[in-house]
């Protein structure tokens, strides 16, 4: 266990969206510092009930000038599109000795978010990102577990007092995770590729298949490759709805090369090209082993469900 003490001195943590990511920073917070106070906000006042009945929060608040009174740390994690109105909220009630921090999927536009709502008390907000999920969402979906061994990714601000960027580091790594750094810009484009492409690709093959003839015929043979392939279609549409707008240049990027790739196989399909195809799949099966490997070694293996 981490403990230091910038971290002992934490007694009010503030959760603004308390669904599968702040529900489970929760929990996992509460587990391993019971003496921290919960205080969760809501846009949906059944989530906030659920997340008290739970026992994901230890107060459920619908006034965010008292919330905020006295809070060591704030931590926003509903939808990135979200996070100029949670701020601009929060500005006038923030106290100097607060920090605030965030857990959205993307980096460059939460900064430019940020700034605009927050101007002089900028160096507050430390952004981050937590490197792990599922597609369930809501307090319901919340494990204290989801953290563990998983990274944390924070793309600090020049106005960051090192100490902020340290209370978020180690508050993560109460919760099991493992802090990396990275600047906004390396963090889109990273996970343009590997996460915000295949959300996209999985979406639109499931809703593809509802366009097709026979689509009910189609679903009735689907099998464990198309439930592998899909099972992040089961996402929240409004959060990858944001992710995607919100990354839309460095994604739209990751398209045009994946369209390329998917040219590149269609050419070997029409003139019947085996050594291409076996090229293809070989060099990614390969790459794909490899990745597997380095991740089982450094994580717990991602398995069904989510990682
Ligand atoms: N789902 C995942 O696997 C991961 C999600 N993230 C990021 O974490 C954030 C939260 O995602 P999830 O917990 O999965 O979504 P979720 O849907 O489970 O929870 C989000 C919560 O935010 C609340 N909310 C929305 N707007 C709000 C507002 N203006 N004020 C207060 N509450 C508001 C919603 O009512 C909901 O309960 C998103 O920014 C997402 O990009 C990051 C890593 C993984
Ligand atoms: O469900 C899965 O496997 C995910 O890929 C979870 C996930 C979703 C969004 C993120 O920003 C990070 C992780």
């Amino acid at each position: 266990m981490v403990a230091t003490s910038a971290n002992e001195q934490l007694k009010k943590v503030v959760i603004i969206g308390v669904g599968l990511i702040g529900g489970s920073f929760a929990l996992a917070l509460k587990k391993n510092s019971a003496a921290i106070h919960l205080v969760g906000l809501e846009r949906s006042a059944a989530s906030l009930e659920r997340a008290l009945v739970l026992g994901i929060i230890d107060e459920a608040s619908t006034d965010i000038a008292s919330a905020l009174q006295g809070a060591d740390l704030v931590v926003i994690s509903a939808p990135v599109a979200q996070t100029e109105v949670i701020l601009s909220a929060i500005y006038p009630h923030l106290e100097a000795h607060t920090i605030v921090t965030d857990t959205g999927s993307t980096k460059a536009d939460v900064e430019v978010s940020a700034r605009k709502a927050l101007q002089d008390k900028i160096g507050q907000f430390v952004p981050a990102h937590p490197i792990a999920g599922r597609e369930s969402n809501g307090p319901d979906a919340a494990i204290a577990s989801l953290y563990q061994a998983k990274k944390l990714v924070i793309t600090a601000l020049p106005e960051n007092a090192q100490s902020a960027i340290d209370l978020v580091a180690t508050t993560w790594q109460r919760c099991g995770a493992v802090p990396h750094y990275l600047t906004p810009s390396q963090h889109d484009h990273v996970f343009a590729a590997v996460s915000h492409l295949p959300h996209l690709l999985a979406y639109a093959l499931v809703d593809q298949i509802t366009e097709q003839p026979q689509a009910e015929l189609r679903f009735q043979y689907a099998a464990s490759g198309f439930r592998d392939f899909t099972r992040i279609a089961g996402s929240s549409p409004e959060m990858w709805r944001d992710i995607s707008l919100a990354n839309r240049a460095a994604l739209l990027d990751e398209l045009t090369h994946y369209q390329a790739q998917l040219q590149r196989v269609a050419n070997a399909l029409k003139q019947s090209d085996g050594a291409e195809l076996l090229a293809i799949f070989s060099n990614a099966q390969a790459a794909r082993r490899r990745w597997i490997q380095a991740i089982e070694s450094a994580e717990q293996p991602p398995k069904e469900g989510g990682d």
